[in-house]
């Protein structure tokens, strides 16, 4: 099991780190021929509209879409929900645009820039995972085929279509390994 973590801006550090913590190999993408040494990649958080015009820089929006639609697992943290979403709210922004939700960027509101709460994430385990957010989107809308994880209130935080696998936290910036674990044992092996 190797999982490339797409290392154009934002938080790849810390999601390799917390993969090698679970004792999964990582690759830094920054090519499109090395998408097809793994199996699935992370889209980290960061800012997405600069981490969306690097992967058109660097030739790799195209392929990365096209490997997602064939199946190739994927999990997207926050600026990474963000760019898997076919639709963002008030924005024409690049992005991969392979997801069936509807996102608003900065959605909490600016006195809220960042903020930490427990939440219950039943697929992941009965205790609460401390969810880290900062500068954080919400899914607006999801199809019948998108299955709800996790929820703020009535904002939708965590999602899942197939091999797509989205969270507007941060999980990378806590010890907490379980949803990593969650997207290598569900979504990646399909255990
Ligand atoms: N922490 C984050 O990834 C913030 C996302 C950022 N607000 C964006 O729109 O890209």
């Amino acid at each position: 099991m190797k999982i490339g973590v797409i290392a154009m801006q934002g938080a790849f550090r810390e999601h390799e780190q917390t993969l090698a913590r679970l004792g999964v190999e990582t690759l830094r993408i920054r090519r499109s021929e090395q998408l097809s040494q793994v199996d699935g990649v992370i889209i980290p958080g960061g800012e997405s509209t600069t981490i969306g015009k690097l992967l058109g820089d660097f030739n790799l929006m195209e392929p990365l879409r096209e490997k997602i639609l064939k199946g190739l697992p994927v999990f997207g943290t926050c600026a990474g929900m963000i760019l898997l979403a076919k639709e963002i709210e008030n924005s024409n922004q690049p992005r991969i645009g392979t997801m069936d939700i509807k996102v608003a960027r900065n959605a909490f509101g600016r006195q809220v820039d960042s903020f930490e709460i427990d939440l219950v994430i039943p697929e992941v385990g009965q205790e609460p995972v401390r969810a880290v957010f900062i500068r954080a989107p919400y899914i607006l809308e999801v199809k019948p085929n998108v299955q709800i994880l996790a929820k703020v209130e009535d904002k939708i935080v965590m999602a899942r279509q197939e091999n797509m696998l989205v969270s507007a936290f941060h999980p990378e910036l806590t010890d907490d390994l379980r949803i990593h674990r969650y997207f290598i044992e569900k979504v990646c092996k399909g255990l």
